[in-house]
């Protein structure tokens, strides 16, 4: 699914407007309709109403709403903000005069100063004020409004956005002036901004209602962000032929392990062979021979001359892919070993974990790296190789520019994990859940990825589709085992679970 910005939803709105002839007015009753029963399904008519709504469609919504709950058999009480020189959108005016003979409804147009009311524990606040019209980071009376929702006990349900947040950046609104919801129903689309950690607390649990606005208008419409779907997966992966043999699916040269870490070697392995990889060799310290020879015994196993860290990554034969790092420690025989290899290396690599740490140490080396190489950094990786940030946005803005300058891409791991592409393009991937935080999970990651492109993927999407499978077995395994205590073998073990749900 395309994820569009607030500006070019506007316009797919005003050319479903003019192309199709459908009015403004149409439009926020359909969106109207549609919140009110998502309301409906979740509280009953004994649950007080309080509607606070803004001189746009955002507030237009929220009195076409109040009217609806009117209708419904709810109590409400509606409070129209018409503060500002501007005065009140077309839609928004069209519903205030509507709403004001409505039985059920207790009415304020707020002009000038007003007295906040009363807002008690067991009400519904339903949080019109602002959408994706909201221009500059709210101020006086409406910041004043807003902390005051905020310090209720309510529940709070934002129509399309919580009112104070952008669609797309909010670094600047980190001061935090922003409704805090515990509902957001977003109208027709998803934003940039759902999908960055730093919003959770503002968007609470989020939803994404369906008004039919757009499917002709947005398909041509290009955007760089995209939120990865069972169905993209689906139309990526190949099926696989009657007639195969091991050797049509690709040759791997996993890295990984040290003593102590050999845990890492089989979590990888298992990634990259549960995921279809037709070849795997694993290169580890000695001391992982017999570890890795018995409980992974599909594997071939090449140790390194050292008894306990890798000193030399010199691949004795062709493999259509090098994944690199887990659990190989940052010892400086393995620390120089990832130069020297890295320095030789022409197609693209995975590289993970202390792959990157041993990078961090080297941070020339990034230039070194092949391009279209992928590596997958969690938050803290991520700082180690490209310095500290203080928010997830900021994080996701240098990932941005540091994968088109190296000419590689960035899975930057997280609830959201997103895959950056080198031309700006960014794949955000939701299939996962809690379990997957679990000591191991990010190994069985690169060995999916490493293992698809193996098979022949592009690293990109090689990348984009190992962490929606990763993501999706990680919540099978939950579905088994609750989201406590599921363990990186077990979201292994589902990896091809997870594929064939997705093939059927
Ligand atoms: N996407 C759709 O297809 C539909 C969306 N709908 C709803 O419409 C809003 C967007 O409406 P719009 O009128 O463009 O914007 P807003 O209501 O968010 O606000 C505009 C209003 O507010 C003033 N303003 C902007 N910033 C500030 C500020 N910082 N302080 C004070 N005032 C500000 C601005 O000048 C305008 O007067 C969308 O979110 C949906 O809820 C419809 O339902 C139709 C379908
Ligand atoms: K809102």
């Amino acid at each position: 699914m395309k994820i569009f910005t607030s500006a070019q939803i506007r316009s797919i709105e005003n050319a479903v407007i003019e192309k199709e002839g459908v009015t403004s007015i149409e439009l926020v009753e359909r969106a109207a309709s549609a919140i009110t029963w998502e309301i409906m399904s979740r509280w009953r008519p004994s649950r007080p109403m309080m509607v606070f709504a803004g001189p746009g469609n955002n507030g237009a919504d929220a009195l076409a709403v109040a009217r609806m709950l009117a209708d419904e058999g709810y109590t409400v009480t509606v409070l129209l903000f018409n503060v500002t020189d501007r005065g009140l959108s077309d839609a928004c005016r069209h519903y205030r005069d509507e709403l004001t003979n409505v039985p059920g409804v207790s009415f304020t147009e707020i002009t000038n100063d007003f007295n906040p009311p009363v807002i008690t524990r067991d009400a519904i606040v339903i949080d019109g004020l602002f959408g994706s019209g909201l221009k500059e980071p709210l101020k006086g009376g409406f910041k004043s409004l807003v902390d005051y929702i905020n310090s209720s006990n309510a529940t709070i349900v934002s129509i399309d956005m919580p009112s104070g947040m952008f669609g797309e950046w909010n670094e600047a609104t980190l001061s935090r002036d922003v409704v805090h919801a515990t509902l957001t129903l977003a109208i027709e689309f998803p934003r940039l901004s759902f999908f960055i950690q730093d919003n959770a607390e503002f968007l609470g649990e989020w939803k994404v209602l369906d008004i039919k606005l757009a499917s002709n208008e947005s398909r041509g419409e290009q955007s760089p962000y995209y939120l990865l779907e069972k169905k993209d997966v689906k139309r990526i992966l190949r099926q696989r032929p009657e007639f195969c043999s091991k050797a049509d699916f690709g040759s791997m040269l996993l890295v990984a392990g040290c003593y102590g870490m050999i845990g890492a070697s089989q979590m990888a392995a298992l990634g990259a062979l549960r995921s279809g990889i037709g070849r795997l060799t694993v290169h580890g310290p000695r001391c992982g021979f017999i570890p890795m020879q018995t409980s992974v015994p599909e594997a071939m196993f090449h140790a390194d001359q050292h008894d306990i860290v890798i000193t030399d990554i010199s691949p004795k034969h062709e493999y259509d892919v090098v994944a690199l790092g887990p659990g190989i420690g940052t010892h400086d025989y393995t620390v120089r070993a990832v130069e020297n290899f890295i320095n030789m290396s022409t197609n693209p690599l995975v590289i993970d974990a202390d792959g990157l740490n041993c990078i961090a140490q080297r941070p020339n080396l990034l230039e070194h790296v092949p391009p279209m190489s992928v590596i997958t950094p969690h938050a803290g990786e991520f700082d180690r190789l490209f310095g500290p940030h203080t928010s997830h946005e900021s994080r996701l803005k240098t990932a941005v520019e540091k994968s088109a300058y190296y000419s590689i891409i960035i899975l930057l791991k997280g609830r959201y994990t997103s895959v950056v592409r080198p031309d700006g393009k960014i794949y955000f991937i939701g299939s996962g859940c809690q379990a997957l935080a679990t000591p191991g999970s990010g190994d069985v990651l690169t060995g999916i990825v490493g293992s698809f492109i193996a098979q022949g993927y592009t690293p990109d999407l090689a990348a984009a589709i190992g962490a929606y499978i990763h993501g999706m077995a990680g919540t099978l395994a939950a579905e088994n085992d609750g989201t406590f205590g599921v363990l990186a073998t077990d979201v292994a073990r589902n990896i091809s679970k997870a594929i064939r749900d997705i093939l059927n």
